[in-house]
């Protein structure tokens, strides 16, 4: 039975993790790290994390533990790892020759050259402990294998964010002044003065798309080149961006003002090819594009058609959806007015310095058993309320990434979760908090969240997040559970509830976790997939409609549901989709006639 919750006012009064007489207990993110939040359970869950982590002794005679460098790592790091550690420095290995030298190896240490299979977590066996990525992205380590084998990952998260931004610095310039090319022309013997001539920066408008680190980075260098400074990024911080004088504005103004781009948003199912025909059609002609952040946030076939009609003058590429990409058909590598660079962006010496040595410190700390602000899973919690709490992790992530994908452009500043248990406060909360938080941040930043660093990441960005246990009946360890976040509008006013926030409430049913309710309407969606939202009045002739359009673009529907609720006479409807849906397809049923209005969640679950 759900019962009501309390108000946030009341939540955010009480002290972070306080029980509190009425049974409610509230985690606002004050405290710097996620081990004074529950001081108690945290000494269990560090035992448990040690326990992972070190659950096979060491590999060599001398007790120390064996690490394994696969890539050239800055030295200094080399240098630190042995003063506690037995380095094998391994260059160039095949995927057998690493499966068998993996087999020796206590910890991995990695850039994105070598692929850590789930092979190669099969041949450790359970005896690697750590894998440590001296840069940001993990998408050559099969995380889920390594959670499964009891394996800590951790990268550097921070140490190549100006390395990044300096390339895309270096990118801006030469863009603007045709140095590739002449350089080019002049070691083919040629002396082409007319054919170069550049343009300024000076008094240009830059539009920085995505104002995390290596965004801003991006702009206070920019500021000093005497560029205007715009940014777009729905999650950044008002407050961040005045003090470094960047006006912050939507995707469609960032659009049409700007002379320049540069892209630093991370590659999320909501900003895959997020520049496609359509946001190019609505650029500046003229204008230069700079992307240091990921290949498939560019749709390249239509940068290749905006190319040639000359609404892009010329781009500058240091990252391709595939890596290395093909050479023969690619429609933008080797054109006159494209450069390339082969994914240069951290590739400073400083930058693998940097990277190396906030790598090691992670695993020698991770080997050692403590907790690492790095880490990027962590099988932190016993199997048994692992076990238990399963099908409601699915469902926490569904719900935050739910929540996150109905924030319209101006963001929102909390987190409000309720959880409805018959445990009350004995219900731990951590790893669903966790979830909820991952499923809204991983939609938004290139971090990959976990129990381990969820809180932390929350209060790096400045966002506030409030917990409410409220006790019901029932059999299961939790009958339903809700995420609220306090945005200022949302893409989809029906998911505004009464107070004015967003809210989608869901429960697990036959171990399946359901959306049950999104703002003041009832649903009763299976989280997974993605769904098309419409509000509509009740009236026949709609869902044949919305069916037709889908069909005429080949969109298979999966599922249809209509709201229970008919508050004023309108109902939600859903449909589960089995493909994207075309902007132009979402914007046709928005214009059928009955629908007010229609939203898309992408992937919510498995
Ligand atoms: N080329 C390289 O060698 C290199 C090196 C480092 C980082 N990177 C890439 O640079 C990018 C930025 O990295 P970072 O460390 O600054 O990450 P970050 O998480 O600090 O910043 C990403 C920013 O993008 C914003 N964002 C999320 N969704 C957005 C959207 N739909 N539209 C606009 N903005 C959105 C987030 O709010 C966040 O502020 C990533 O793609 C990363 O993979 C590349
Ligand atoms: O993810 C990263 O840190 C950057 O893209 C750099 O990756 P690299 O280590 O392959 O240079």
């Amino acid at each position: 039975m759900l019962v009501s919750a309390p108000r946030l006012s009341r939540l955010q009064s009480s002290f972070p993790g306080t029980p509190t007489p009425t049974g409610m207990h509230s985690a606002a993110l004050t405290r710097p790290r996620i081990s004074g939040i529950y001081p108690a359970r945290n000494q269990v869950a560090k035992r448990v994390f040690r326990k992972t982590i070190m659950s096979a002794g060491a590999k060599s005679p001398d007790g120390r533990p064996v690490v394994l460098i696969t890539e050239k790592l800055g030295d200094p790091g080399v240098e630190m790892l042995k003063q506690s550690a037995n380095v094998v420095v391994a260059l160039g290995l095949s995927a057998a020759e690493l499966n068998e030298k993996i087999k020796g190896a206590d910890a991995l240490i990695v850039r994105s050259a070598t692929k850590v299979t789930r092979e190669v977590f099969e041949a450790a066996n359970g005896g690697l402990k750590v894998v440590g990525r001296a840069g940001v992205g993990v998408d050559n380590v099969d995380l889920g294998a390594a959670t499964e084998y009891g394996c800590l990952v951790v990268n550097a998260p921070t140490a190549n964010t100006v390395a990044a931004a300096e390339h895309g610095i270096a990118l801006l310039c030469a863009l603007a002044r045709n140095v590739s090319q002449a350089d080019a022309s002049m070691r083919a013997g040629k002396w082409e003065r007319g054919k170069y001539v550049g343009v300024s920066l000076v008094d240009k408008t830059l539009a920085i798309m995505g104002f995390g680190k290596v965004g801003s980075e991006v702009g206070r260098r920019a500021k000093g080149l005497g560029m205007e400074v715009i940014a777009y990024d729905p999650y950044a911080s008002e407050d961040k961006a005045r003090a470094l004088g960047v006006q912050l504005v939507t995707f469609d103004e960032a659009l049409a003002k700007a002379d320049f781009f540069s892209l630093h948003m991370p590659m999320t199912p909501g900003t895959k090819k997020m520049f496609n025909d359509d946001a190019f059609a609505k650029m500046k002609k003229g204008a230069r594009i700079v992307n240091v952040a990921r290949g498939g946030v560019i749709d390249d076939d239509a940068l290749a058609r905006a190319l040639d009609a000359g609404v892009v003058a010329a781009a500058a590429l240091d990252v391709f959806e595939e890596e290395p990409p093909k050479w023969e058909g690619h429609p933008l590598i080797g054109r006159p007015n494209v450069i390339t660079t082969p994914h240069l962006g951290a590739s400073t010496q400083e930058a693998q310095e940097g990277v190396a040595i906030e790598v090691v410190e992670a695993v020698v700390e991770a080997l050692a058993g403590k907790l690492s602000a790095n880490a990027v899973n962590a099988p932190m919690v016993a199997p048994e309320v692992l076990r238990e709490l399963q099908p409601y992790v699915v469902l926490a992530e569904g719900l935050g990434k739910a929540a996150v994908q109905l924030v319209a452009d101006q963001g929102f500043a909390d987190i409000n979760v309720t959880y409805s248990s018959p445990r009350g406060d004995d219900l731990d909360t951590r790893l669903l908090r966790a979830m909820v938080i991952k499923g809204i941040l991983e939609e938004i930043t290139t971090s990959t969240v976990n129990l381990v660093n969820a809180d932390l990441l929350a209060k790096s960005r400045g966002l506030r997040i409030s917990e409410v246990t409220v006790r019901s009946e029932g059999e299961s360890v939790l009958s339903s559970m809700s995420v609220s976040l306090g945005a200022g509008k949302s893409r989809f006013s029906a998911a505004v509830d009464k107070t004015g926030r967003i809210y989608v409430e869901g429960t697990v049913r036959n171990g399946r976790p359901y959306l049950t309710k999104i703002g003041g309407f009832d649903v009763d969606l299976s989280v997974e997939g993605s769904i098309l939202l419409c509000r509509q009045r009740d009236q026949p002739g709609i869902v044949g409609t919305i069916g037709m359009l889908l069909a005429r673009d080949n969109v298979n529907i999966n599922f249809m549901t209509v709201g229970r609720t008919a508050r004023n006479e309108e109902a939600v409807m859903a449909i589960g989709v089995d493909s994207e849906v075309p902007a132009d397809t979402l914007m046709a049923i928005g214009m059928v006639k009955g629908v007010l209005e229609s939203t898309l969640f992408k992937e919510l679950g498995a």
